[in-house]
């Protein structure tokens, strides 16, 4: 490994950047495209460039700090601060869609919450990749964790924290943890859970492949190095590398696309400080530009539908039709409650003199509630929600709604078995032990913390895993300013609705369980004259209240449109490298998945250059 002059840093100025020659150009400095850029640089002899739109934030507290994630969102500077186009079933409203602009992308701005999906999830996507099954994939999940300080868990806390060592990294560039500080309605809301599931044990190692059940969950903070602080993609894979002569990171340069000569990807264009710049590679592009940017970039550069391509007035070089459809998100819905008196929650905390005294504690030793992150969580299979007939009813609406081509089918029968599946995690759970809007944070996800409690509160969210709706991102324009159109197409599919309406309504449940009945005064949202245990009526709410679990993907699909070496499918020296290669969603929080698809990408990279 080469760390080149310490003095020297990878993050360049763009006359500097302008005079290297790469192998590697990557474009897209965020979760999956610095894991890429870390990996192939650690050949002195291949010189690899990055091209980052956003800035170099690794030092701001902001992003270092877990618990000010939230006030990261819709703020320019951080966010890329997309919207959707209004969402017809969602009673025509416009999202927000975060995304981290900065080195470290998403993994910078996001919950923190450190989940992998089911065994079964990646088995089904060896059906549009060869190579990508659980068993292939498992080993690049270890290869980029470290997992630390597990004996700093509590007697109290340790049963709710299972894990099994084998299924973790120890010496991989991303730190994970269990939460130190934890609110104490937690354990209840989890055996409230257990009780009205009739679960009887926890999952024994919920990183291993089958995390069904209720946990509380690692997340990606640091508790021995820079010891309460984010491990992103910046901190984990750029910051240790920071000094290798052979690296270069471009930040505030926006693509605008990859330059192709007939059908090879030759380098790139992008604009800096107002000018437009071009670099050229010796071997390959990267694009990791993430779900709605690089589908958006492939079109931008001529390579998607052409009837797409024509109406946005882009001349169509590479034929492919798949770039841009499949997008899949999870969606949530969920009620907020106040509490009893006496009963805390993370409202009191953020009352001045508790968060000084947070502060105080962050600053002194990095513990406390800054340097925690939402963790608890569960999983529990659609068939263990609904009788029978239902379950055949849900199933029969995503049989009788099939449109589209062969890929779709499999994916549609691979929901199918799935929400069958008495052992799959088709609707997460988890507690935010705080006062939440979901409604209005739908449309602006600043507004997700409720300001004006005058109790505390909580808010309990059940989310849609395989969602049967499918949505799309493509441009409108040939400006490569503009936005391009994004469409999550939330709850457009009668089975999403009744599979998130039967987890609402689980949960509805769980309030009224022996754990939590006497911790809780009454249901603020949705409103009390709504019955939640009524399926027809929670149906009604989610397909008021949904909104992003910020997890979307799909939008460049192995299968449709790279193969299952990620390469773009036509072109020759591009591949894609982020979520938007997801074939299908998984269960669970998308970043390790994400951390692990780069790492294999990085392999078959190198594979590939012998
Ligand atoms: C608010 C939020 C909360 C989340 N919470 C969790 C969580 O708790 N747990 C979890 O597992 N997952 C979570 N996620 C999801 C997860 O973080 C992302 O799915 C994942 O990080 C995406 O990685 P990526 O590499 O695909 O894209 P990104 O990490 O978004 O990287 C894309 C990069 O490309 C850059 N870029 C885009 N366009 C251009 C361009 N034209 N030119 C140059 N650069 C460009 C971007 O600035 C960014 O740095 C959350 C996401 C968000 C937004």
């Amino acid at each position: 490994m080469t760390h080149g002059n310490a003095a020297s840093s990878a993050i360049c100025s763009v006359q500097e950047f302008l005079s290297f020659q790469y192998d590697y150009i990557i474009l897209g400095g965020g979760t999956a495209g610095l894991v890429v850029a870390a990996r192939l640089s650690e050949d002195p002899n291949i010189r690899v460039g990055v091209i980052e739109a956003g800035q170099d934030q690794r030092q701001n507290p902001m992003v270092t700090c877990p618990a000010l994630c939230p006030q990261m969102i819709n703020r320019p500077e951080y966010d890329w601060c997309h919207k959707t186009v209004p969402q017809r079933g969602n009673q025509g409203k416009i999202h927000a869609q975060c995304r981290g602009k900065m080195l470290g992308g998403s993994s910078a701005i996001n919950a923190l919450m450190y989940v992998r999906g089911s065994r079964q999830d990646y088995d089904d996507w060896s059906e549009f990749g060869e190579g990508w099954s659980w068993a292939e994939i498992e080993p690049y999940f270890a290869k980029h964790e470290t997992l630390g300080g597990t004996e700093l868990r509590t007697q109290e806390d340790w049963p709710f924290m299972p894990f099994q060592p084998k299924s973790h990294g120890n010496t991989g560039p991303v730190q994970t943890s269990f939460n130190q500080w934890r609110c104490p309605l937690e354990n209840s809301w989890i055996q409230g859970c257990e009780e009205v599931a009739g679960l009887s044990s926890r999952p024994e190692s919920p990183w291993g492949g089958d995390h069904v059940g209720f946990f509380s969950s690692l997340v990606s903070i640091d508790r021995v190095g820079v010891k309460g602080t984010r491990s992103s993609s910046a901190s984990a894979y750029l910051t240790p590398n920071i000094g290798r002569q052979n690296l270069k990171v471009l930040t505030d340069a926006l693509v605008t696309k990859v330059i192709l000569s007939g059908s090879t990807a030759t380098g790139a264009q992008f604009i800096h400080g107002g000018e437009v710049c071009e670099v050229s590679t010796r071997k390959e592009v990267i694009l990791a530009c993430g779900v709605f940017k690089s589908p958006q970039i492939l079109e931008l550069s001529g390579i998607g539908d052409p009837e797409i391509l024509q109406r946005a007035g882009i001349e169509c070089v590479v034929p492919l039709p798949g770039v841009g459809e499949n997008l899949q998100d999870h969606a949530i819905s969920g009620s907020t409650y106040e509490l009893r008196n006496g009963v805390t929650s993370l409202d009191s905390l953020l009352k001045p003199d508790n968060i000084m005294e947070q502060q105080k504690k962050y600053m002194e030793d990095q513990t406390g509630a800054l340097a925690a992150a939402s963790s608890c969580m569960g999983f529990l299979p659609y068939a263990s929600l609904v009788n029978e007939k239902t379950l055949a009813e849900t199933c029969d609406m995503i049989l009788s709604c099939q449109e589209g081509n062969a890929s779709q089918t499999t994916k549609s029968q691979q929901i199918i078995d799935k929400l069958r599946d008495p052992h799959s995690g088709s609707v997460q759970f988890s507690i935010f032990p705080a006062t939440l809007n979901l409604e209005k944070a739908a449309e602006d996800q600043s507004l997700l913390l409720d300001p004006n409690v005058s109790r505390d509160g909580i808010t309990i969210v059940s989310m849609l895993q395989y969602p049967a709706s499918r949505g799309s991102v493509h441009v409108t324009t040939s400006n490569p300013l503009a936005d391009p159109a994004i469409d999550p197409a939330y709850m457009t599919h009668p089975a999403d609705v009744a599979v998130l309406a039967a987890g609402v309504k689980y949960l509805e449940r769980v309030s009224q369980s022996s754990h939590l009945r006497d911790k809780l005064e009454r249901r603020i949202r949705p409103d009390p004259s709504v019955d939640l245990l009524d399926l027809s009526q929670a149906a009604e709410e989610v397909e008021k209240t949904c909104l992003t679990e910020y997890h979307p993907c799909g939008t460049c699909a192995m299968g449709d449109v790279t193969d299952h070496r990620l390469r773009v499918c036509g072109v020759t020296g591009l591949r894609v490298v982020d979520a938007s290669i997801f074939p299908t969603h998984i269960s669970g929080n998308i970043m390790a998945t994400v951390y692990a698809v780069a790492e294999k990408a990085a392999d078959l990279i190198k594979e590939d250059a012998v």
